[in-house]
């Protein structure tokens, strides 16, 4: 599966697309043949322009989250826009790659880990589309799709994936990695993966009754557990950049295994939900 997208930007012909994914540090494109879509939103651009291609006869749209350039860091990242746009686009079932930090010498670097809980410790970011108009508090106890979990957590297995099928990942405002006190309170919290972009992607994909799954790939033990100098970003991308082919090719099979209807307990439509602006 490359990399490059083929086809010159369009200025607002939208092709649907039914699964988005969102690609993390170090995962910049997606798929062969795809079309270049210029999605505007209530919320501004996202981060880069959309791109829908075709796998296994799945539409597919994919947008990098920090930008195809790594522009935008973890806290400035335009989560609203990047999630609109996919809905926009008919996507209702979202998979997010993530370059993450092990807080448990029982994941190691190289480990797929499929979070199914959340910690939030960001500070400050627009975390919601229910700001205006009507309180609107979605529910949120499980953060992630059970069936995007159990789908990845298969496909990472018949992969040969060293796998963790659940964990807690907790998500910090960055773009400064952890304190070693900080790390090791994490640790002590029973928190077991770190990164700094999980929130408020999960939430605000709950809030437009799309489904998430979160693809964890642990780069690094995080500083309350290493026995180093600390986590360096150099760091990250070259253990990102050594996974990256077998993250594509399973996010790939991820997609191949994802039930055509959506089997799941998480909300699937927006009736009564009063979002303040309409979606296309
Ligand atoms: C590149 S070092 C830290 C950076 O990597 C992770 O990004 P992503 O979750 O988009 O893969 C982490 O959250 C930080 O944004
Ligand atoms: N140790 C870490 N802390 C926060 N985000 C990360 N992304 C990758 N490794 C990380």
């Amino acid at each position: 599966m490359s990399t490059q997208p083929s086809a010159s930007a369009q200025p607002s012909a939208a092709p649907a697309a039914e699964i988005g994914v969102i690609g993390g540090s170090g995962f910049y494109s997606f798929l062969d043949d795809v079309e270049e879509v210029r999605v505007d939103t209530p919320y501004g651009p996202p981060s880069d322009p959309v791109t829908v291609g075709e796998l296994a006869g799945r539409r597919v749209a994919f947008v990098p989250r920090h930008g195809r350039d790594h522009r935008f860091p973890p806290h400035k990242i335009p989560y609203r826009a990047n999630l609109w746009a996919l809905r926009s686009l008919g996507v209702r079932q979202v998979l997010a790659p993530s370059a993450v930090g092990s807080l448990t010498p029982d994941l190691g670097v190289g480990t797929l880990a499929v979070p199914d809980q959340l910690v939030d410790r960001t500070s400050g970011r627009e975390q919601t589309y229910y700001d205006e108009g009507a309180a609107i508090h979605v529910s949120f106890a499980d953060p992630y799709c059970p069936a995007g979990r159990r789908t990845a957590v298969e496909s990472a297995r018949a992969a040969g994936w060293d796998l963790a099928d659940r964990g807690t990942l907790v998500v910090i405002e960055g773009p400064r990695f952890s304190t070693r006190a900080e790390s090791q309170w994490f640790a002590s919290q029973g928190w077991t993966l770190i990164g700094m972009t999980g929130h408020p992607e999960a939430v605000l994909a709950r809030e437009l009754a799309l489904c998430y799954t979160s693809l964890c790939l642990v780069t690094d033990l995080d500083a309350g557990i290493e026995e180093g100098e600390g986590v360096t970003m150099e760091e990250v991308f070259r253990v990102f950049g050594e996974n990256i082919g077998r993250l594509r090719d399973l996010v790939g099979d991820v997609i191949r295994a994802l039930p055509a209807e959506r089997d799941c307990p998480c909300p699937n439509t927006l009736d009564g939900m009063k979002l303040p602006l309409e979606l296309p």
